[in-house]
């Protein structure tokens, strides 16, 4: 199967301070990693440099995807790339409804791609396939985007946005927090049904709870900036049972 990503030695800092300290990682086109680790060990920090976020300063290391120089590309083509980020926090976008949205999104795709802009009425019929798979109910496909939606309502609406976009490369940044278990469920179901050959997902999450639902190819452990182990799923059973300590001691 083919390689989505391939991050060898990426390190970045913010502020001059060096938060990412050479990560090495490879996801594959049909597999779901996860990582997990320590608060402030750099995963979010890891979704915004992927993301292109402008405050981070790569400083080393490479990013391929899909054969593209990654970082050489703006955060736009990136999207247009089919990287789809879901962050911890997912903005608001007072004035714009969420279906308006999407169309524009799938239209700059498009042209991006050199394609033709969907047919309206096949767009109406992507939004009604795709929304029910998060159970995500008209008065928020019309509404503004996320603004005044409840945590998990704001977390299902990027499941929602993430099925409309199709992306090669999904990253979601504790997609888990803030979801009641109901939510969760659609949210890990929507993300498995998601799941192809030709795609791939990096999960952060700090919940062995969410891999339940979704179960990882890989699990890794993110700490002070670099990858300091790499699993299956058993290993996030592990540190639910044991905590990051033992893994800390031993890397040290
Ligand atoms: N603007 C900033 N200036 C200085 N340090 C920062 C800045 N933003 C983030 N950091 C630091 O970078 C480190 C990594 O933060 P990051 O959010 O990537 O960690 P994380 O692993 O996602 O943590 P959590 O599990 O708590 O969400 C932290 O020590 C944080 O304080």
């Amino acid at each position: 199967m083919g390689q989505i990503i391939k991050i060898e030695g990426l390190k970045a800092e913010i502020e001059g301070k060096e938060i990412l300290k050479g990560i090495d990682l490879t996801v594959n086109a049909g597999e779901i990693h996860a990582i997990m680790g320590p608060n402030g060990s750099g995963k979010s920090t890891l979704s915004s440099v992927l993301a292109g976020r402008e405050e981070y300063e790569v400083t080393a290391g490479t990013v391929d995807y899909l054969g593209k120089d990654l970082l050489d590309l703006d955060p736009e083509e990136r999207a247009w790339e089919g990287l789809f980020m879901a962050f911890q926090y997912p903005v608001e976008i007072p004035g714009v409804s969420n279906i308006n949205f999407l169309k524009t999104a799938l239209a700059e795709k498009a042209k991006y791609q050199g394609k033709e802009t969907m047919a309206a009425k096949d767009f109406l019929k992507l939004v009604k396939e795709k929304s029910a798979l998060v159970e995500l109910n008209d008065k928020l496909k019309n509404r503004s985007v996320n603004e005044g939606f409840s945590g998990g309502e704001k977390k299902r609406n990027e499941i929602f946005q993430m099925a409309m976009l199709e992306p090669k490369l999904s990253i979601l940044d504790e997609t888990d927090s803030g979801l009641d278990i109901d939510a969760l469920r659609i949210v890990a179901n929507g993300v498995n049904t998601l799941k192809k050959d030709d795609n791939a997902t990096v999960v952060i999450t700090h919940y062995q709870r969410l891999l339940d639902y979704i179960v990882p190819d890989f699990v890794h452990v993110l700490y002070d900036g670099r990858i300091i182990k790499t699993g299956d799923k058993n290993l996030a059973l592990e540190l639910e049972e044991k905590g990051y300590d033992w893994l800390i001691k031993e890397h040290a």
